[in-house]
């Protein structure tokens, strides 16, 4: 059934250590997904702002996943659809899909739940203390997967003054290993890394280096055209290749902690990569469903 009774729709704000989004069941009848992303995604007037909440880092968000439930099946399947601030879809998102699957069992009261992407159907279980953890696939590093303009793979090669691993993990990421990420100017180099030739579809930018449990992560992700507090797809790809570059011995979990809080990835030999961390729903409110008709 469309429920457009009226001109506002009814939003849950979630957040995955701080990568923030608007939900929207799939059901709601928005005549434009572009503008509705665009315009409620805006860290000045988006959402929240409806609410009086001021603080710029909870106004607005990363992203808007517009979800639809199927509660027939058993787990539960909760096909997702992400639009990003600049009104561009991706195939997937580790950190939406953990959101939509908090979402699905907070409706349904499971605790596994299928999550239906772009890069495919990934299972997820909601631990008993808010924490998800969602199946990400096997990363790819061959060009057609990424993908690239490059014969073979991109293993630590030079790209615009960086040695770069370019990776898939759903979506595809431009990985640089350095001595601290609080030395890069990611504002600056994230654009060119992330427009670069070799990128037919963009990419999203992760800088990593060592921490005491892990990894220190930062990303400039592609379709926010920014740095976000955490990347889950980011998370994954910082392992992947910190594995493949020979920077890991062989170890279940690895700590991953980008800005907004610790992830926790596992990427074996022979099975899915795995990505694990906190999930938080900050507050609801209402929307206007159409903003194009409302300038
Ligand atoms: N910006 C990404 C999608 C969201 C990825 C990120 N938020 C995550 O948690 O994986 C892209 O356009 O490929």
């Amino acid at each position: 059934m469309s429920l457009h009774a009226d001109r506002t729709v009814s939003y849950e704000k979630y957040h995955g250590t701080s990568n923030d989004f608007i939900i929207i069941d799939a059901d709601e009848f928005i005549p434009n997904r572009y503008s509705f992303a665009t315009t409620y995604c805006d860290r000045t007037n988006g959402a929240g702002t409806d609410l009086d909440i001021d603080e710029d880092d909870h106004v607005g968000a990363d992203g808007v996943l517009f979800l639809a439930l199927e509660e027939k099946y058993s787990p539960p399947r909760v096909i997702m659809t992400l639009v990003q601030p600049d009104g561009s879809t991706a195939a997937m998102c580790g950190n939406g899909a953990r959101c939509a699957a908090a979402w699905a069992a907070e409706q349904t009261g499971a605790s596994e739940v299928m999550v239906d992407t772009q890069a495919g159907t990934r299972h997820a279980t909601v631990h008993d203390d808010g924490s998800v953890t969602i199946e990400m696939g096997v990363p790819a590093f061959d060009p057609r997967d990424v993908p690239l303009t490059h014969d073979g793979p991109l293993i630590e090669e030079e790209l615009e003054g960086f040695s770069v691993t370019a990776v898939n993990t759903g979506v595809p990421h431009a990985v640089i290993f350095v001595d601290d990420v609080d030395d890069v100017d990611l504002e600056t180099v994230g654009p060119t890394l992330r427009y670069a030739d070799v990128f037919p579809e963009g990419a999203n930018v992760t800088f990593a280096s060592p921490s005491e449990n892990g990894f220190r992560q930062r990303t400039y992700e592609r379709g926010v055209e920014g740095e976000t507090q955490s990347c889950g797809t980011g998370a994954v790809a910082v392992v992947a290749v910190a594995k493949r570059l020979g920077r890991l011995d062989d170890c279940e979990s690895v700590t991953v902690s980008p800005p907004g809080g610790d992830l926790e990835i596992s990427v074996p030999d022979d099975a899915p990569a795995t990505l694990r961390g906190p999930v938080d729903h900050e507050f609801a409110g209402e929307l206007g469903r159409d903003p194009s008709s409302e300038l």
